[in-house]
């Protein structure tokens, strides 16, 4: 079938098998199989850390009606933190333990260095009384291997580590998770019925999740660099920056849906855009002798070492 074709033609061919769920094997077909998703989750959602992503995943949670915030617990040790969490009617407490003995899926939300710290707590105060949970790491770095010396201290609970984002917070979040060992259909069911209902999400093996982490977690903010960049240069030559910031995003957002849904190569559509001796070869003449592409693949491979770092001190702790 791709006798003759350019590469081109045979990525986009593929992005369109990717898009349509055929034509796939071996770890890519991994990635797009999943048990069928829910409705609506009856239990109790845990949220051992009050931050950004716990945040993040508990309101698009009840955006999208899977659960109620009835059925949300949260802990911090800091009780300004959880007057937010107070104000939605969430069950709120001081003590992580609380959050552990009631909630029946559990997300661990702290900063990866805390990790020791609020999992030596659990066990020293509440081994006893956790049992049969399970327990969903969003942080970032650390391994199922880690997790998995500590969750096997209460019995029979498991652990899935995923990997989300932020943008999950308007429905278009990009999460990836990988399941221990001892999870069930059941529980992967669970939690992507949480993580697919606010946007993409998609199974990958452990050792590419740092790379990912890199793409999808940390991708926001690189992006978010990107569209202030292009405001600025709206800016200096003329436009006013509330419109300007508005229309940078609107131009990301439109050629990211052109890349995801007209089923041509990223190259392809960027060669659309460029008329001969037009003005947006002119500007990506600038980008590449700035080596843009050098730059953001840079970051990309930062982020990553970054990550297998995080990994490594949750290790040798
Ligand atoms: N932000 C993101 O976009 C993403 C984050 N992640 C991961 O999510 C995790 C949380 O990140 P994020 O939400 O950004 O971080 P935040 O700092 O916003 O949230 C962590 C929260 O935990 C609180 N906290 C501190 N100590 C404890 C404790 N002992 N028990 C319970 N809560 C505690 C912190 O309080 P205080 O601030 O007052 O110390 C803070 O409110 C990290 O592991 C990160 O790797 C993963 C993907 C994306
Ligand atoms: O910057 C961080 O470490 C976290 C994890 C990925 C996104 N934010």
């Amino acid at each position: 079938m791709f006798v003759g074709c350019g590469l081109r033609l045979i990525q986009s061919k593929y992005l369109c098998d990717l898009n349509f769920n055929c034509a796939i094997t071996g770890i890519r077909k991994l990635c797009y199989q999943a048990p069928p998703t829910k409705e609506k989750l009856s239990h109790k959602i845990g949220f051992i850390g009050d931050g950004n992503m716990a945040k993040a995943i508990c309101n698009s949670m009840v955006k999208k009606g899977v659960v109620q915030y009835s059925q949300i617990y949260v802990s911090s040790p800091y009780k300004k933190n959880l007057h937010v969490w107070e104000t939605w009617k969430t069950n709120v407490s001081l003590d992580n333990g609380d959050v552990a003995e009631k909630a029946e899926i559990i997300f661990i939300a702290v900063k990866p260095h805390m990790l020791q710290e609020v999992m030596d707590l659990l066990i020293t105060k509440r081994k006893d009384q956790i049992k049969n949970k399970l327990f969903v790491s969003v942080l970032a770095g650390v391994t199922i291997s880690s997790l998995e010396k500590f969750i096997s201290n209460f019995e029979k609970c498991r652990v899935i580590r995923v990997m989300p984002n932020t943008p999950m917070t308007v429905g278009e979040g990009c999460t990836v998770y990988t399941p221990g060992q001892n999870v069930t259909e059941d529980d992967i069911s669970n939690v992507i019925t949480i993580l697919e209902k606010a946007g993409m999400c998609r199974r990958v093996p452990e050792y590419m999740i740092n790379a990912v982490t890199a793409l999808i977690s940390s991708g926001p903010a690189f992006a978010y660099l990107i569209i202030e960049a292009l405001s600025d240069g709206a800016v200096k030559m003329g436009v006013y920056r509330d419109i300007s910031t508005e229309m940078a995003a609107q131009t990301v957002l439109g050629a990211a849906k052109m890349v995801l849904k007209s089923q041509k190569h990223v190259g392809d559509l960027k060669d659309d855009v460029c008329s001969a001796g037009g003005t947006t070869i002119a500007g990506i003449h600038a980008l590449e002798k700035k080596g843009v592409r050098g730059a953001l693949m840079d970051a990309i491979e930062a982020a990553t070492k970054r990550a297998d770092e995080l990994g490594q001190k949750a290790k040798d702790q």
